[in-house]
């Protein structure tokens, strides 16, 4: 069988880089072309050098990649998709964004949170929110993906299954998250440069950070009612991984054998979603580098409130790993392929 042709527009970035360390042992994939702006003619591997002899590819302009492939991803920041996503649309090529120029519904949203306009509101109707595990079936036969954002993803999966049974109180949903520095990708930040990150620990955007939106339009979605969330990252001093804490109040009272018994019945059939056994608890340890999203069920029972822990790596499935899911599901792939990998245990 023929090899999807895979470009990689931003290449040189962290999302970017990992989507083609991935791509490359996927099974069915030829990588096409990668682009970077500052590194053009240079090799991925004087930039990366993991990837020497093994992939020499020298960074192109975005035109050569788009032109040699039958999906291209972009990872750059955001505001920059809308044209390139143009271009593959009317070229019948599939664009897979890993920024966040399509993934909320409401233009106004957009404009509040990035401060961006939508440029071509036409394109915005061809294109899908691309969380597998929650919307496979919209994403079918779709060319232009909004891959999620690494937060929403670890608390749309930790949620979906209460939210989807209508469960919480959709006004008091607290959500705690600590995300890794390679979250903020590769420019150099006071908030992730090595003194001032090690062996601190902090919140950052209390109330104010752009993934509230993204998290709210799922949420809402799936129990079809407003849902208000409390969302506050914090940044850990290492290099991968997102936790994320979630406190919901049920409206029913439960024992936490029937809500283990929701979680695992509603993830029964989902690869990457793992629902720990009850009394254990999700640990980066165990997700990292890999495309799982472990699942922990806890709850209080003196408040009646259930404690959701969930643990992604946030350069696999909260990216390039996603992304990737995306592709294999619009090929018509096993949704998994390329993906399998197990986390190391230490
Ligand atoms: N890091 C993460 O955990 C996640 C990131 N994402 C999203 O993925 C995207 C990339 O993030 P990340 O890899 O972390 O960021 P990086 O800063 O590491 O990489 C950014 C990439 O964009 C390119 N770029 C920057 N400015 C421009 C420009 N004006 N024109 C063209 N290319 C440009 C850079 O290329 P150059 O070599 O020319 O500088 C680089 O390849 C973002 O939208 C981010 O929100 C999504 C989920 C998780
Ligand atoms: C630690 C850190 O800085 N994380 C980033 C996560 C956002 C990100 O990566 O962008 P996406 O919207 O594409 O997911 C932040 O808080 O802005």
């Amino acid at each position: 069988m023929k090899k999807i042709q895979a470009g990689v527009i931003g290449a040189s970035g962290y999302a970017g880089a990992e989507l083609v360390r991935l791509l490359w042992n996927h099974p069915m994939v030829e990588v096409s072309g990668i682009s970077s702006k500052s590194y053009t003619g240079q090799k991925i591997s004087d930039l990366y050098p993991g990837f020497y002899q093994i992939c020499d590819m020298v960074f192109q302009d975005e035109d050569s990649v788009i032109a040699a492939s039958d999906v291209v991803f972009a990872s750059l920041p955001h505001g920059l998709s809308e044209k390139l996503a143009r271009k593959c649309f009317d070229a019948d090529k599939i664009f897979i964004d890993l920024g966040a120029d399509f993934r909320l519904d409401k233009e106004e949203d957009y404009a509040m949170w990035y401060g961006l306009d939508y440029h071509d509101p036409a394109l915005h109707k061809e294109s899908v929110y691309g969380l597998p595990e929650l919307f496979r079936d919209d994403i079918k036969g779709k060319k232009i993906i909004g891959n999620p954002g690494c937060y929403p993803t670890s608390v749309a999966l930790g949620l979906a299954p209460i939210m989807k049974a209508k469960l919480a109180d959709c006004k008091h949903i607290i959500i705690d998250s600590k995300s890794g520095t390679t979250g903020s990708g590769k420019s150099l930040s006071e908030a992730t440069h090595f003194p001032r990150c090690n062996e601190s620990f902090a919140p950052y955007k209390i109330a104010s950070h752009r993934h509230t939106p993204e998290i709210e339009q799922t949420l809402s979605r799936l129990c079809d009612e407003d849902v208000l969330i409390n969302f506050t990252p914090h940044l850990l001093p290492i290099n991968r991984g997102i936790i994320s804490t979630m406190y919901v109040d049920l409206k029913e009272t439960m024992k936490v054998e029937e809500l283990h018994v929701l979680y695992e019945q509603f993830y029964a059939n989902e690869q990457f979603v793992r629902v720990l056994p009850l009394g254990k608890t999700a640990d980066l340890k165990y997700i990292k580098y890999s495309n799982y999203c472990d699942v922990s069920i806890h709850l209080d029972e003196r408040s009646n409130r259930a404690i959701i822990v969930s643990a992604i790596d946030n350069m696999v499935k909260g990216a390039a790993g996603q992304a990737i899911q995306n592709m294999n599901i619009l090929f018509d792939l096993d949704e998994g392929m390329g993906l399998k990998m197990v986390a190391p245990s230490f």
